[in-house]
């Protein structure tokens, strides 16, 4: 009877295992919750005294002492007591948990301690976040859900554009109007021009003029050049075009200021100019200077010109989205100049630390080393902000070339024309001085 027994208890073993496996392989959501859920719950619950206790999350509760006549009587030893937690709850992509502080306790102390919870439950990642004062939200993440990202949807607006996804399952969206300006920064082979394509894809049916700078000789943007109103391949284009753009905002400037009014959008519908948006890319090919006089003067000129549009654009609905390898200050003061006007970051991996350090170290310093750990096969994935002033990781949509073409080539008659930059790009060498 007894080897029966056995045989029957191993066969049930193996049979849970394989059919654990396949519901984790193509039900994970469903093994989350059965399997993974109670078992990371579990492991909170056990581990949150010793974990605070390891990580000073714990304060020291006083000894009681008593009088004994003329003696003073100690009680126990100092007992550290761990900070009240509320029972895991589960949701889709994890757990969460609140944390009731002590009091002269910090959010802080938590965001530092982030790692050392992640590794102790045995998770992908922990958000520590204080949504009330004196509380802390734990966000553990069970795997990451940017391995395999669902599609997320975002209402229609003007100037908006569906990125990807969030770490949250939420939807990722870059909204120019809430944040006029953005700065994409990441190595080569990152997935910058990738993200370029999906807004591009996401504005070109859009009322609104795209403009493109690309010196590495209009290689990525060059293919939607039918949906540009203007494309510059090479820095004198780039010149002659934010010349012809500085002089439309000064248009517009005055449009504004003879309506009485303090931005395009506060205009009639009949007078609102149309909004501009200027996709760069390769920031680095308009800062540096081949060492000749006119390569440093039109290095100076980009610099100026982009400094201009990004202070005075938002309001006059001219927006810059800006792309590089690299935005460190070698490439000019100008560079950290413009940068702290570009108040939307996209951190893609890097290949040195001060690339993260410039895209989003005076933002967030966590924010940089999650930038930082970001791996080669990671393609697509960024460290962005969000118009809270918040961060997290995120994925672009893999826009395939010949879909972005083919949208913005849907899309070519509604390209509107902007009568500063017509005949920008064709005026004679000088003319843009
Ligand atoms: N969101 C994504 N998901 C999956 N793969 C992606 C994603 N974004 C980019 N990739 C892949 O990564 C590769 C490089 O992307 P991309 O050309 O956009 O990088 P890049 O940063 O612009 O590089 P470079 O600076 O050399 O132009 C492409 O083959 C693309 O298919």
């Amino acid at each position: 009877m007894g080897p029966v027994v056995f045989a029957f208890v191993l066969a049930a073993v193996a049979w849970l295992l394989v059919v654990g496996d396949l519901v984790r392989r193509h039900r994970p959501t469903w093994h989350w919750y059965l399997i993974g859920y109670p078992a990371t719950a579990c492991r909170v619950v056990l581990t949150w005294r010793k974990v605070t206790v390891l990580n000073d999350l714990a304060v020291s509760r006083r000894p009681p002492r008593g009088l004994l006549g003329d003696l003073v009587v100690k009680g126990d030893p100092l007992r550290p007591v761990a900070p009240r937690i509320s029972f895991p709850r589960a949701n889709r992509l994890g757990l969460t948990m609140t944390v009731r502080l002590h009091a002269g306790q910090t959010p802080a102390t938590f965001m530092k301690s982030a790692d050392a919870l992640t590794h102790a439950w045995k998770v992908h990642a922990v958000r520590v976040t204080s949504p009330e004062r004196g509380l802390v939200l734990l966000t553990a993440t069970a795997t990451d859900p940017l391995q395999r990202p669902g599609l997320a949807t975002a209402p229609a607006e003007l100037l908006s554009a569906l990125i990807g996804v969030m770490e949250n399952g939420g939807a990722w969206v870059m909204n120019l109007r809430l944040v006029p300006h953005w700065l994409i920064a990441g190595a080569t082979r990152s997935g910058k021009s990738t993200l370029l394509a999906r807004l591009i894809t996401e504005l070109a049916p859009q009322p609104v003029a795209l403009v493109g700078i690309d010196c590495k000789g209009g290689m990525e943007l060059g293919l939607f050049t039918g949906r540009l109103s203007a494309l510059a391949t090479c820095r004198r284009e780039a010149v002659a075009v934010l010349t012809a753009l500085v002089v439309d905002m000064q248009e517009r400037m005055s449009a504004c200021r003879s309506a009485g009014v303090r931005s395009i959008w506060e205009l009639p519908d009949k007078l609102r100019p149309v909004p501009v948006v200027v996709l760069v890319d390769e920031i680095a090919e308009l800062y540096l200077s081949d060492g000749t006089r006119e390569g440093k003067a039109e290095a100076e000129q980009c610099s100026t010109l982009l400094l201009r549009l990004a202070q005075l654009g938002a309001a006059l609905g001219m927006h810059l989205v800006v792309a590089g390898q690299r935005v460190g200050s070698d490439l000019g003061t100008g560079v950290t100049a413009l940068r702290a006007q570009l108040g939307g970051r996209i951190c893609h991996r890097v290949n040195d630390p001060g690339t993260a350090e410039m895209a989003l170290g005076d933002l967030n310093k966590d924010a940089v080393v999650v930038a930082q750990s970001i791996t080669a096969e990671e393609r697509g994935v960024a460290v962005c902000t969000g118009p809270d002033g918040g961060w997290s990781r995120a994925r672009s949509h893999l826009t395939s070339t010949e879909e972005a073409v083919a949208t913005t080539a849907r899309h070519v008659a509604t390209t509107p024309e902007l009568p500063t930059l017509t005949g920008a790009l064709n005026a004679p060498e000088g003319d843009t001085e």
